[in-house]
């Protein structure tokens, strides 16, 4: 494995194996086993099919490094993760738009059930795919006040599948997320803390970084094997529909993408976002 002394987002030279470089870049702290995970594909971090591949890919890779945790963070200015790259529902190819879903389904999987502690240091806009990636990770440090996060789908005419919404009920309880999703609510990062979609609100990107960090050594005493079995027992009841009824899902999706009314809705948004 390749080692050197890099910069890392908070200005400090810490030894470190450098993993990957590309729209994903990856460290391992050699100290403490920590890896950071940065998203770095400009505009704005949207989930297209080769940038899941690529961030499935990491997941797994750092799983069997045995890495003893993991910041999800963004290396983009003011946007953590814009969610699913729209332009892979638009018109979509049949093929292509099946291989994006089924890649989604898997990296969400591999995310939601990490065998190692994850953090999302949320220091950007993280609409939609954005959340439910950063409300995969076991704890949430968000940077203040200026951003929002929160599933927004239907305010695109659309519908967050099951499993996401399942993955906001396991966050944010039942009531709260139903209002949330109907709505396609974003919440500002303070109304984000208060309805406990976040966990700690920072007012910089490094003091978030050193509170990830601090959540992260919390593991240092706790047997990997423990954590896992309880993280597995606590998320099993979120994630067995998703397994039980991969190719169901993506059965809908791929209909229901494929529908008029849904492509007229998706095509004025596209615009909108243009203007
Ligand atoms: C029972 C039913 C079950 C299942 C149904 C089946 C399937 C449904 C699946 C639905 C799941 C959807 C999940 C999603 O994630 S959908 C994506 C939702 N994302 C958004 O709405 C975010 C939109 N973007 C923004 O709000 C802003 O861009 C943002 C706040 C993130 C950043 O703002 P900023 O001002 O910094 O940038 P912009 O100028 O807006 O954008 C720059 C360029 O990037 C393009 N863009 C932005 N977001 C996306 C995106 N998500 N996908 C593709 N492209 C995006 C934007 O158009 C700009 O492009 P250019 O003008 O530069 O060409």
């Amino acid at each position: 494995m390749l080692r050197r002394y890099i910069l890392l987002n908070t200005n400090k030279f810490v030894n470190c194996r450098h993993v990957s470089q590309s729209m994903l870049q990856s460290t391992v702290d050699e100290k403490s086993g920590i890896a950071t995970v940065t998203m770095n594909k400009p505009p704005v971090n949207s989930l297209n099919l080769e940038f899941l591949d690529e961030i499935n890919t990491q997941l797994n890779k750092l799983q069997k490094d045995k890495i003893r945790g993991m910041i999800l963070t963004s290396g983009l200015q003011k946007v953590f993760c814009a969610g699913l790259d729209i332009t892979e529902f638009y018109n979509p190819n049949p093929d292509r738009l099946a291989k994006f879903w089924t890649v989604l389904q898997d990296t969400w999987l591999s995310l939601y059930m990490a065998s190692f502690p994850t953090v999302a240091v949320i220091n950007g806009h993280s609409p939609a795919g954005g959340c439910l990636f950063a409300m995969s990770c076991d704890y949430r440090v968000m940077v203040g006040p200026k951003y929002t996060i929160g599933l927004n789908e239907t305010k695109l005419g659309i519908v967050a599948p099951k499993w996401f919404q399942d993955t906001m009920v396991a966050v944010i309880g039942q009531r709260k997320a139903e209002v949330s999703l109907t709505t396609g609510k974003m919440y500002t990062t303070d109304e984000a803390l208060q309805v406990g979609l976040i966990d700690e609100s920072l007012p910089d990107a490094d003091s978030a970084l050193k509170k990830g960090t601090q959540f992260l050594n919390n593991f240092q005493r706790i047997s990997p094997w423990a954590f896992k079995m309880t993280k597995d027992i606590s998320r099993q009841p979120t994630v067995q529909w998703l397994i039980d009824n991969k190719q169901k899902d993506l059965d809908f999706v791929l209909k229901f993408m494929q529908s008029p009314d849904v492509q007229k809705s998706l095509g004025l948004y596209l615009q909108s976002l243009k203007k």
